[in-house]
């Protein structure tokens, strides 16, 4: 076995950047704290980001993640994040809406390490979570929910991702996809195989980041 990796420090005022850009309630941030606390541990045996993002994490991952939070209605209870990872957005989800009656987040993610890890952080916090050590395609051949919210980040380009959420996305249903720079040459290239009923959203956290939140989408034959 690997001897653990000494890892960049977290920058403190990158914390207090983060919690002002999207606030949260006192639980949440003690959530979000043993979180990141955890990442950090996991992150010195195994890659759950970027690490020359580290030193920038609360700003670049989970206020990236919580500024979702407003676009996500009050009655939405039944969460599916695809390509979990680390857990952004679907962990840091989890910890802001912890205390909402019956949710319920599935994370959806293949490799198993990092399955692993998002059930661990979900025992240990007792975040309302459920780990799909799975592939998004046969996960989407069970459909073992109907969400109400599908988020994914840094997953695949538009044009694969929407094949992803077309299966799971229902008439009451949203996705939430965050962007990068390249948002509107994805956009056209996915509507040569899609009718896609969407808005825009600038981010937040990067002045490229667009939130695509798709609240419709045909196939185009
Ligand atoms: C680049 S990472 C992004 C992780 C996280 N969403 C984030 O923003 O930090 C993409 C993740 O999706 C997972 N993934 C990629 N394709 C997948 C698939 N078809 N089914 C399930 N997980 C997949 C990978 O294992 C990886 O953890």
């Amino acid at each position: 076995m690997k001897p653990p990796r000494t890892l960049p420090a977290v920058d403190p005022a990158d914390r207090a950047a983060a919690l002002t850009l999207t606030p949260v309630s006192r639980e949440t941030e003690a959530r979000l704290d043993r979180f990141v606390a955890m990442l950090l541990e996991r992150q010195s045996v195994m890659n759950l980001m970027a690490p020359s993002t580290i030193p920038t994490l609360w700003t670049r991952h989970v206020a990236d993640s919580l500024q979702l939070l407003p676009l996500i209605p009050e009655r939405a209870r039944t969460f599916v994040d695809l390509g979990s990872g680390g857990g952004f957005p679907g962990l840091v989800l989890a910890c802001a809406l912890a205390d909402r009656p019956g949710a319920a987040i599935h994370l959806v993610e293949s490799t198993q390490k990092k399955a692993a890890f998002l059930r661990d952080v979900g025992a240990a916090l007792a975040l309302p979570v459920v780990v799909h050590a799975a592939r998004i395609e046969d996960f989407n051949r069970k459909r073992p929910v109907v969400p109400d919210i599908i988020t994914a980040r840094a997953l695949a380009p538009l044009p694969v991702l929407l094949g992803y959420v077309y299966p799971l996305l229902t008439k009451s249903g949203v996705a939430l996809l965050a962007k990068g720079q390249d948002v509107e040459a994805e956009l056209t290239q996915a509507s040569k195989s899609w009718k896609i009923t969407a808005d825009l959203v600038p981010s937040q956290t990067s002045p490229e980041g667009r939130i695509v939140v798709v609240r419709g989408l045909e196939r185009v034959r």
